[in-house]
């Protein structure tokens, strides 16, 4: 292992980069570093050589030129086990750089300033940064190439116990991290120049679209046993989203885990008041808001005991001992809170196999949905929309009462997660009935009274919900057999005019939305 003599450390976010060089020169390594880097450490008294003074080149064309030269490249590049690579260096009166230590200029956080024009764009493209980090990167047999700020106090402790040099186990790590943040910083400005028309109007998409996703882990198999599967997150989650969970307890995640998990967290974090989700097969199978967690459970499990066994179960309040007990009696997957209490976590640790996940209720949505297709990839904007009671429009002769306004609302919140086509009853924050995934809007509504018949809940002066538009009157005429008193729906069918008059005919409130919420 070779001890770390010379690092050159060029960084635009300076956060920690005191104490990381306070700490290297403690070692007695040499500091080589760029313009405002050297005068940080200069005004704080770290010996530190100025590149500029190291090659003998000044800095020029307004830092475009800093550290391209090959003093720094070769110093960086050479070989220290090629004796050709070597006597080169030695003729040349290169010295070795051992560790380099770089961050780049802040692209992304330039372009997503309202006012950053093209000009600022392209000044934010980081050229010498790039290279000395590919240059570091693929000399790791001989060179540390330091990316992450959150990287320095353990190389530092690594150096201190390794005669201050690193392991090549730590600079191999350090290369993969360094390739993939350039290549995240160059599918970045790829994203930005190709969303650019030629009179630079800023387009939606790219034509290029470049992601990047860490992986969080890989699974026993996908979807299907045959199937194999991994677990990626977003590099920056949404806030409060499925990726940020903490797994208290429990075997690992599998494909449909996750899947099924997102469903219900999603559809649980958006009510106020305490809710539950039970989600089967990415649908839920009982929803309801209640005065705290374990109310909205018995409710939540009431709507469908039958689908609730193996369940995804969700909270968005604190999960306490009562509701820790009546959730154990059921068979679950997964449980979902943004807290516990030691009581429950206690009772939960009976069930060893149940997966307790801790996720903080915070609203942030992905910037954009991803669904794969053969040869391709549909990207959206997610289905963020929130409907309030100033969006509704009451289409019918009879208005719906506050009491019926507000179960209409609760049941399309709940409709906006069921896969189409989608029929949801609903009475006093609970589900009845659901009806999902049907290829025809008539037959979800049968199988929604029919369930909930089978749960033996009375469907009289409930509220039903349609994600989309009826098509014809058969879904109102089926509702109003049910008893149903108030539907909401987007409207907008060709045939509106048709259902309103079926809604009329049976004396049933019926509010429209203007919004669809097809899921698939
Ligand atoms: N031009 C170059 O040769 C060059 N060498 C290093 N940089 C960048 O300059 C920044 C540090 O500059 P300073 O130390 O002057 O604050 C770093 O983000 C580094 O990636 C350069 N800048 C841009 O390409």
């Amino acid at each position: 292992m070779t001890k770390i003599t010379r690092a050159l450390i060029s960084v635009s976010d300076k956060t920690g980069v005191l104490d990381f060089a306070k700490a290297l020169a403690a070692q007695g390594v040499e500091i080589l570093s760029t313009g405002g880097t050297a005068k940080l450490f200069a005004d704080n008294g770290v010996p530190v050589i100025e590149v500029a003074d190291y090659t003998g080149f000044p800095e020029m064309l307004d830092g475009r030129v800093k550290t391209l030269h090959p003093k720094i490249h070769g110093g960086i590049l050479g070989r220290r086990d090629l004796p050709a690579h070597v006597a080169t260096m030695a003729e040349h009166q290169i010295g070795n750089i051992d560790l380099v230590c770089v961050n780049l200029y802040p692209f992304e956080a330039t372009i997503a300033r309202p006012d950053c024009n093209y000009e600022d764009a392209i000044e934010n493209i980081d050229i010498g940064g790039p290279a000395m980090v590919r240059s570091a990167a693929k000399n790791h047999a001989h060179v540390a190439i330091v990316t992450d700020a959150s990287d320095y106090a353990d190389l530092i402790k690594e150096m201190q116990t390794n005669d201050g040099a690193l392991l090549l186990a730590t600079r191999k790590v350090l290369a993969k991290k360094a390739f993939s943040h350039t290549a995240a910083y160059d599918g970045a400005i790829s994203n930005y120049l190709t969303a650019l028309t030629a009179e630079g109007e800023k387009k939606s998409y790219p034509d290029r679209l470049n992601m990047q996703f860490v992986k969080v882990q890989d699974m026993r198999y996908g979807e299907n046993p045959h199937q194999s599967a991994a677990f990626y997150r977003d590099i920056d989650p949404a806030m409060g989203s499925l990726a940020a969970y903490k797994q208290l307890q429990g075997k690992e995640l599998s494909y449909n885990n996750v899947a099924d998990s997102d469903a219900a967290w999603e559809c649980v974090k958006q009510f106020a008041e305490p809710a539950c989700v039970i989600v089967k097969h990415a649908n839920p199978c009982g929803v309801a808001v209640g005065v705290d967690s374990y109310s909205a459970y018995r409710l939540a499990f009431a709507t469908d005991t039958t689908s609730a066994f193996g369940g995804i179960i969700a909270f968005n309040q604190t999960v306490d001992a009562d509701t820790a007990e009546a959730v154990s009696k059921q068979f679950m997957e997964v449980l979902i809170a943004p807290a516990y209490t030691a009581e429950a976590l206690a009772l939960l640790a009976k069930k060893q196999n149940v997966r307790v996940l801790e996720v903080p209720v915070e609203q942030g949505a992905n910037r954009f949905d991803l669904k794969r297709v053969g040869g391709g990839l549909l990207v959206q904007t997610p289905d963020s929309h929130e409907l309030t009671l100033n969006d509704l429009k009451v289409v019918t002769k009879l208005q719906p009462t506050e009491a019926q306004l507000k179960d209409l609302l609760f049941a399309w919140n709940v409709a906006k997660f069921v896969k189409s086509n989608a029929i949801v009853f609903c009475g006093k924050g609970q589900t009845l009935g659901v009806g999902a995934g049907q290829m025809s809007r008539v037959d979800s509504t049968k199988i929604a009274a029919i369930k909930a018949k089978a749960a033996g809940l009375d469907l009289r002066g409930s509220v039903a919900a349609s994600d989309a538009f009826f098509p014809f009157r058969d879904g109102v005429d089926v509702i109003a057999e049910n008893g149903v008193s108030a539907i909401i729906q987007p409207g907008g069918s060709v045939r509106d005019d048709e259902v309103i008059a079926a809604a009329d005919e049976h004396g049933i409130a019926m509010v429209v939305t203007g919004i669809r919420h097809f899921r698939h």
